[in-house]
């Protein structure tokens, strides 16, 4: 890790099987504020569906995927190719693969446009992330609740993620916690939330 992102200190957890760190502000507030503001009117929203007990569903947000062009991407069994790097999301990859000294080459940009909006239990486990997926989430936007819970055990941890805060998810992380954004209907602002990921291209 360089001196920058050593500069700020994360938070970190003792937890079984996972590692996580997060560095709250890791983007200053009016940077994030205007960032916030910018990339909700400029990147093209897509509200896919995916197939759930076997009926179609639209998912409870809005997503754009965005990457290298050979950063191809299977999300609940749909196949998506990347959109172009908008120049502020690009400048944080560079930023964020120099500071953690990690790869990365895509990024899929959730918006949660009120507390109605939420991502259900997952991890990010796809093939194509490989084995140990390092995936570093940027928050801008109204703060939300974000739940983690081992596979296994009854261990749970609730974080809250400001306007701002990187969260940096390593090693087995995936292998053996889900995660989720719960609804939280009396919220009315919207959030974006960065998931930054290295996906072994297609050649
Ligand atoms: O919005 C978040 O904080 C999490 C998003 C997430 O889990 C994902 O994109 O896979
Ligand atoms: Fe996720």
């Amino acid at each position: 890790m360089t001196r920058a992102a050593k500069q700020l200190k994360p938070e970190c957890w003792q937890l079984p099987d996972a590692n996580l760190l997060l560095w709250r502000g890791w983007l200053p507030e009016t940077e994030a504020a205007a960032s916030y503001q910018q990339l909700v009117q400029q990147l093209v929203w897509q509200q896919p569906s995916i197939r759930l007990f076997g009926r179609e569903h639209p998912i409870p947000r809005q997503q754009v995927w965005m990457g290298d062009a050979n950063a191809h991407y299977r999300y609940s069994g749909t196949l998506f190719a990347p959109e172009p790097w908008h120049p502020l999301v690009s400048r944080w990859c560079q930023l964020l693969s120099q500071q953690l000294e990690k790869p990365f080459n895509s990024v899929l940009v959730n918006w949660y446009r009120s507390g109605l909006d939420h991502m259900g239990w997952h991890a990010d486990n796809e093939p194509e992330l490989g084995t140990e997926p390092c995936i570093a989430s940027l928050s801008l936007g109204q703060a939300r609740r974000f739940d983690l819970k081992h596979r296994q055990q009854p261990w749970q941890l609730q974080l809250e993620l400001g306007q701002g805060d990187l969260l940096l998810m390593t090693g087995s992380t995936q292998q053996y916690w889900v995660h989720r954004v719960p609804k939280q209907s009396r919220l009315t602002a919207g959030r974006l939330n960065l998931t930054f990921r290295y996906i072994v291209p297609i050649v």
